[in-house]
């Protein structure tokens, strides 16, 4: 299976000032990467070096397995770009019109389909868009020709909640669809939902990627089951992955780390009333993750420096 995007040691540097380095990245067809990272982190500047919007200082890309460099290769991609400037007296709509026209023809009702998802106002001039109708011009532009790679930098900002869900579900649509998603965010909550993985991007450098689905699994969650009548401490006890047992007569509460399976199968040979399992927050574990691999820097900078 030929890589969507792929990199190797991958470096930008803006004179002294690091922008990315030694990025090796490989992005699957058909999956939602997610690319996360403070800001000033890098995000920006690797979207830029997969367009060839900037060239690398040195390293290798290929983006549908072709260099970037390629001029062929933009209109099978959509970018929407973390600051789009539209400016004029042109309507949302006709500009949408033209930009479809120069990638091949669009059909019109495709655009207008988008706008009613996305509630977007294509009437007014673009330079009187608002913040969030700008944002979704820049959305429709991105989705509209279908292309092979959405690469969408910083997507939700702007946009209100329903908006947002709106936006998550066309993104599901496309990787149904067997095409690709990169997108950047600098809060996991905002792709947590619909990456298959996400890359954790530090001062330039990619410091992890992880499974979305393996990290919640190592999620710590409390659990709670109340039964019709008393249960038997000894049913619980010594269950992989359960910790902090708690045995009240009918209530049974502790934590799970990793798969419930086993307090599931425990569970269900009594007779549950309500259960409840608070959803693991994943932008806690992932912030701990940051923490540690910030400390496990910290420290090797000092021991570099000793
Ligand atoms: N044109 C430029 N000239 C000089 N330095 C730059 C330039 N563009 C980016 N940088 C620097 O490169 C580093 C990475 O920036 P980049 O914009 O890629 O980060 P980012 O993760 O996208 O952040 P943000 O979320 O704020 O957009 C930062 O230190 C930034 O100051």
């Amino acid at each position: 299976m030929t890589a969507v995007v792929e990199t190797e040691g991958l470096t930008k540097f803006y004179g002294k000032r690091r922008g990315l380095e030694d990025l090796n990245l490989v992005i699957h067809p058909g999956e939602v990467f997610g690319y996360l990272g403070p800001n000033g982190s890098g995000k920006t500047t690797t979207i830029r070096l997969l367009l060839d919007v900037i060239r690398p200082t040195s390293g290798r890309v290929t983006v549908l397995g072709t260099d970037p460099r390629d001029a062929s290769v933009r209109s099978r991609i959509g970018y929407l770009p973390g600051e789009l400037f539209l400016e004029g007296r042109e309507r949302a709509r006709d500009y949408l019109a033209f930009l479809g026209a120069v990638r091949g023809g669009v059909p019109r009702t495709r655009i207008e389909g988008l706008a009613e998802r996305l509630e977007a106002d294509l009437s007014a001039p673009m330079g009187k868009l608002s913040k969030g109708n700008r944002q979704k011009v820049g959305l429709i532009q991105a989705f509209m020709h279908e292309p092979e790679l959405l690469i969408l930098d910083e997507p939700t900002g702007g946009l209100d909640p329903l908006v947002q869900q709106e936006f998550l579900t066309m993104v599901r649509e496309v990787r149904a669809s067997g095409r690709t998603v990169l997108m950047s965010s600098h809060v996991l909550a905002e792709v947590e939902h619909v990456s298959d993985r996400v890359g954790i991007v530090r001062a330039g450098r990619l410091v992890a990627v992880e499974d979305i689905s393996a990290l919640r699994e190592k999620a710590v969650r409390r659990v709670e089951f109340h039964f019709d009548a008393p249960v038997p401490r000894e049913a619980f006890e010594n269950l992989a992955g359960v910790r902090d047992l708690r045995v009240e007569g009918a209530a049974v509460s502790c934590t799970i780390d990793g798969r419930p399976d086993a307090l599931i199968k425990a569970a269900a040979r009594f007779t549950v009333v309500h259960m409840v399992s608070a959803e693991p927050d994943l932008e806690e574990i992932f912030l701990t993750y940051y923490s540690d691999e910030e400390a496990r820097h910290a420290r090797a900078g000092v021991e570099e420096s000793a």
